[in-house]
């Protein structure tokens, strides 16, 4: 791909962010195997992915499944960067993530990347609003009090901003990780269990604020979870299992997708 550049710091920019173009979908996987392992005589390689493909596009939620072990997890982190295929690629808000530079990969992840985890990873010295004001300030984009004030007030925590993580509930503290992730206005939000800490009325509230993030943000929502109830808000639901998807489903009733869990091969019911 020919990139006009004027300088070559741009023009190093231009070539280890490998964008790719505008109109590819927000999270692609093509063709993406992730072994591990297996280097020495005796050791045994482990495929946690095997050629999974997949497009999820803007504004979409995504809920992956599947027994432990299933490779939810290695899926998340393949396609957010956190992780390389073996084989395969991946490409993430239109950037092939393949030989991407760790600096390069860092920078992506900061800019167009939202990550929301079930222990909710807060920087424990910081209020709530200096959490989510965090990578603004690390993007060097500087401070935005009218975006964190209106980030905050919408998971209704507009009166808990100078609260420290510790004076939170740990529901709180989740809707404090989605607000950050608002705030950044992320291409993309990965959420691995978000919900797996949290009692099913606050579940509840965390799942309406991720579907609101992609129906009014255009945000794209890839979530793990072993929670039916929990997949149920997102559009689509794709069931792993030894590392494949067996299964897409499309707007399913949380019966559906406990029924369909049931059936899985590996499913222990947990
Ligand atoms: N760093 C690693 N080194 C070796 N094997 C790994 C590593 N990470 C994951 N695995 C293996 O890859 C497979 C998929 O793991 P992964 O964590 O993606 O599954 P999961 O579906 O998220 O599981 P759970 O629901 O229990 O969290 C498992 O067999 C796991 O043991």
């Amino acid at each position: 791909m020919f990139v006009p550049c004027t300088d070559w710091r741009q023009a190093v920019t231009a070539i280890s962010t490998r964008r790719v173009t505008t109109d590819v979908a927000p999270v692609v996987l093509e063709h993406v195997t992730k072994t591990y392992g297996g280097t020495g005589s005796s050791a045994a390689t482990v495929r946690a992915l095997d050629d999974v493909t997949l497009e999820l596009p803007e504004g979409s939620f995504t809920a992956v499944m599947g027994p432990s072990g299933s490779g939810k997890s290695t899926l998340l982190h393949c396609a957010a960067g956190l992780d390389a295929p073996t084989t395969g690629r991946a490409v993430l808000a239109g950037h092939d993530l393949t030989g991407m530079s760790e600096d390069a990969l860092t920078r992506l992840r900061r800019d167009r990347v939202a990550f929301v985890f079930q222990a909710f990873n807060l920087i424990p010295t910081l209020t709530a609003a200096q959490n989510v004001e965090l990578p603004g300030l690390l993007a060097g984009r500087g401070r935005d009090p009218r975006s964190t004030d209106r980030a905050l007030a919408r998971v209704g925590l507009g009166d808990r901003r100078a609260h420290r993580p510790g004076e939170l509930s740990g529901g709180q503290q989740q809707r404090v990780a989605i607000a950050r992730a608002l705030a950044v206005k992320a291409a993309v939000l990965f959420a691995d269990e978000p919900t797996g800490a949290l009692d099913t009325g606050t579940a509840a509230r965390i799942l309406e604020l991720l579907r609101t993030a992609g129906a009014e943000d255009r945000q794209t929502i890839m979530m793990t979870t072993h929670d039916p109830v929990a997949a149920a808000y997102a559009d689509t639901v794709i069931f792993l299992v030894d590392g494949r998807i067996v299964e897409r489903m499309t707007a399913p009733s949380a019966e559906q997708v406990a029924a369909r869990l049931s059936r899985l091969p590996g499913d222990r019911g947990a």
